[in-house]
This record gives structure tokens, C-alpha cells and sequence, in this order.
């Protein structure tokens, strides 16, 4: 996964905040709901005519970690930083396992240590969700990947995976500083949610459900911005298309058969069992990690189920942490997403988050929202007038280049060809006579 950490939905816009911040609304008022939108999946619309520069939804983080250049430097909890000495309380040391780095959890206050004491003991005790139906099982003994349904390559990826646990250790690459980072927010939900079951089908990712989607924005509103672990289990997962791009990419001229229940030999040895190199090194590096930390803290289990569950959903719905954060004067409808404001700021890169609520802003490549860190919070501020009705949107990323290199970027890294507005004019203009279709936003 290459490159991803460049492509996480960073606050490539700078918007609009502090300095003089608006009042942030009462949670219970945010002035959005999800809607279903053809070909966007969930997304937040306006439940009302929103002014610019009004703060439309913030959310606070489920799982992080802050990069390793910058451990030491970067508060653990509220993500201050302070870029010419060491935090002074120090949490933890651990050398980890080879190939991971030295890593230190520092924090600001005895009050952020606090706090992050606090959470996790509040979610051993949190809510838990019931598990969804279970899928009618696959009855091939092979078949060809792009010719099955997502339910039955997921049967598939769950099987591969038991062989990569029965056998860990082999095939191993080392992971890189991205994929450490990863390893460490997966890391961190086990610390704060480990105790709450996950259901296998987290990883399925066409599992979702209006109503339970709706439950969580709710309760989120109620506690302020604060998402239960099961809000987790909504994120759409990238697993299914991240095993679907590899293969492809790895697959022989001619379409080949693969086995329902591949031996070790097979998983090792064949031309797909690349497509799960990577994240299996990612998988041992963590469970080495967690071997050793489970000797001395009740904590919960780590199972390949979980894993994955985290790890393909960080992967396509995590927000990058900036330093400094963003102020109202670089925002411009124009400027939103431009690398211009972005080098201006000379933000520093601290690390990753998963906001489970927030990952319901689409893309586009005109957004009208723009979005900042407040402390660990997010926070998504209108960028222009917006109409009840209307589609909220945000920017994943740069948004200056080409058409054809933007939605090529975004395949690569969201897997999804962009519909915006903005990509459908371009695309015609870019190539009239031959332009890709692009559909309309709604
Ligand atoms: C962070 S999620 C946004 C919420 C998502 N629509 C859902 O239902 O969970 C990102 C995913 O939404 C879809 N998406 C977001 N913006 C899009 C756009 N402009 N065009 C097409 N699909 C988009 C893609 O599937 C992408 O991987």
C-alpha cells in the first residue's frame, strides 16, 4: 500500500477555524443526515440552508497513532506538539519486535493521561452491538476470483487468512514506516475497544444498514462527538477491492482458478498469495507486539478477524493529523484542497485517526465543506452558502491536477472512479469526442 499514507483524507484543505472560531453547534443540532446516494454509497446532506464558515459536524477519534519522528514530541491524547523538546510524561517505552521502531507514548498533562486512562477503561464496558445474519456458505472447491461475488471472495480471504495464522512467520516482508503506523492504530483499538466482540462480518464491505448508521451518528450527537467502538463496524471496508486490485495486477494472462481452502504451500508459493503479503507482515509484526503486551495487561484478543476489521477500514477512511492546525484566513471556496495553502501553512504531518462518524463526507473535487483539527477533535466547517438538500462534501487530498491524474489518484488509493461535478465538466472539455463517462453528482 505504497504511498497511502500521502493519500489518507488529510486536511489538505486548510479551512477554516480557530483564531476567531465559531461556537461549535449544541452535538444534538448538527445540520446533516446520511443519505443513500447511486454510486457514492452513504454520504451527509444538509438538513438546512447552512452560511458559510458554520461549524456542520465535528467527531472525535477512535483509533490513532502519531508517527514515529514524532512520538516525543506529540501529546498521545489532544495531539499537541511541540516540535523542540520531549513531552514530559512518559506513558510507555518499548523496543517492539525487529523491524519496528523504538516507540514512545508521551503526554502533554497528567490531565491527557488521564483522560486516556479514563477512555479505555469506559469502553471495556460499552455497548455491543448484535451480530447480523450469517452469509450461506461458498460451494465451489475452486473458482475463478473475478467471477464470484464479494460474499464469497470474503469466504475466501477468511480461509486464506486462517492458513496465514496456522503458519505465521513465513513469507514475511518487513513492514515499512507507514505500514508500522498502521499497525499501531490498530494497536490502539485493541488498547481502548479490545474487550468489545467484533463480528466477522466487519469485514464484508458491503455490510452496512441505514438504520444502524443513523444510530450511531445519534448517539454520537448525545455524547458529544464521542463514537461507541461498534461505530467501527459501519466504515466501509477496503478489503474487498484491495484483494480485487492485487489480484488482478498479479493474475497470469489467462484467468486462473484459485482454491476455496489453499494449503500453506499454496498461500506461499502461487501467484495470488501476493495479494496478501503485506498485510500478513503487518499481522505478525502487530501479533509479536501483542504477545508480549498481553503477558502483563488484561486486554483483548487479537484475531486476524479484527485485524483486518481495523486495518482495511484505516485504510481508506483515516484522517490525517496536521500541525498547526488550519486558521479561517486561508480558506477560500477556490482554495480549498490547493497545495499552495497547504505548503503555506508548512503543516507537519503527526500521524493518522479514524473518525468513525466523519467518514460519511464524499469527495469531490469542488468541496463546499473544509475540515481541521481542533485539539483531537475534527472539525467540518462550511466553506460556501449551502442549500437544505444539498450533498456535503469534502476534499480527499490534493485537488490541483488534471482531471485524468485526480480521478486516476483516487482509484488507485479509494478505489473508486470520482463522480463529482467537477470531473464531469473537465472530462468533457478534456476530451470531447472521447471522454470516459462520468456521472452526475445527485
Ligand atoms: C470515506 S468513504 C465515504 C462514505 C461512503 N460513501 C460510505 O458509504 O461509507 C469513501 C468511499 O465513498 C465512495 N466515494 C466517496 N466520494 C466519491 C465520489 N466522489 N465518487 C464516487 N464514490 C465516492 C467511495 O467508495 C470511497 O471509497
Amino acid at each position: 500500500m505504497p504511498g497511502h499514507r500521502q493519500e489518507t483524507l488529510r486536511p489538505s484543505a486548510p479551512p477554516a477555524l480557530p483564531n476567531a472560531a465559531p461556537a461549535p453547534a449544541p452535538a444534538e443540532c448538527f445540520p446533516v443526515r446520511i443519505g443513500h446516494i447511486p454510486g457514492r454509497g452513504r454520504g451527509f446532506f444538509a438538513t438546512r440552508d447552512i452560511a458559510p464558515g458554520e461549524t456542520v459536524f465535528r467527531a472525535a477519534p477512535l483509533a490513532w497513532a502519531v508517527s514515529e519522528d514524532w512520538a516525543r514530541n506529540t501529546c498521545w491524547w489532544c495531539f499537541a506538539h511541540d516540535s523542540r523538546r520531549a513531552l514530559p510524561l512518559k506513558a510507555a517505552a518499548s523496543s517492539g519486535p525487529a523491524g519496528s521502531a523504538q516507540h514512545r507514548v508521551v503526554f502533554c498533562s497528567a490531565m491527557c493521561a488521564q483522560s486516556a486512562l479514563k477512555a479505555a477503561v469506559a469502553a471495556s464496558t460499552a455497548d455491543v452491538e448484535p451480530a447480523p445474519p450469517a452469509l450461506a456458505p461458498f460451494a465451489a472447491a475452486d473458482f475463478v476470483p473475478g467471477e464470484v461475488s464479494d460474499a464469497q471472495l470474503a469466504e475466501w480471504i477468511s480461509n486464506v487468512w486462517d492458513v496465514i495464522v496456522a503458519h505465521q512467520g513465513r513469507a514475511a516482508e518487513t513492514p515499512d514506516s507507514a505500514q508500522r503506523e498502521l499497525v499501531r492504530v490498530i494497536a490502539t483499538e485493541l488498547f481502548l475497544h479490545g474487550a468489545t466482540p467484533v463480528h466477522g462480518s466487519m469485514n464484508n464491505c458491503t455490510a452496512d444498514s441505514p438504520d444502524w448508521t443513523e444510530r450511531v451518528v445519534s448517539l454520537v450527537a448525545a455524547e458529544g462527538g464521542v463514537a461507541p467502538p461498534f461505530a467501527l463496524e459501519h466504515l466501509r471496508s477496503s478489503e474487498i477491492d484491495h484483494v480485487r486490485t492485487r489480484l488482478r495486477e498479479l493474475q497470469p494472462a489467462a484467468p486462473q482458478r484459485v482454491p476455496l481452502n489453499p494449503t500453506a504451500a499454496q498461500v506461499e508459493g502461487s501467484w495470488w498469495g501476493g495479494a496478501f503479503r503485506t498485510a500478513a507482515s503487518s499481522y505478525a509484526l502487530l501479533h509479536s507486539a501483542w504477545r508480549q503486551t498481553a503477558r502483563t495487561h488484561a486486554i483483548g484478543n487479537l484475531t486476524h478477524g479484527r485485524f483486518r476489521a481495523v486495518y482495511f477500514r484505516e485504510m481508506a477512511n483515516s484522517f490525517g493529523i496536521y500541525d498547526p492546525p488550519a486558521t479561517l484566513h486561508s480558506l477560500s471556496p477556490e482554495g480549498l484542497g490547493t497545495r499552495a495553502v497547504y505548503q503555506e501553512l508548512e503543516q507537519e504531518y503527526l500521524g493518522s485517526s479514524i473518525y468513525p462518524t466523519a467518514v460519511y463526507f464524499n469527495h469531490s473535487c469542488c468541496p463546499n465543506i473544509a475540515k481541521t483539527r481542533v485539539g483531537r477533535s475534527m472539525w467540518f466547517v462550511s466553506a460556501v452558502d449551502i442549500s437544505k438538500g444539498e450533498e456535503l462534501f469534502i476534499s480527499y487530498g490534493n485537488i490541483t491536477d488534471p482531471v485524468a491524474e485526480r480521478r486516476a489518484r483516487l482509484k488507485e488509493h479509494f478505489f473508486f472512479g470520482c463522480c463529482c461535478t467537477r470531473c464531469a465538466r473537465e472530462s468533457v472539455m478534456a476530451t470531447p469526442d472521447a471522454a470516459e463517462p462520468v456521472s452526475e453528482e445527485a
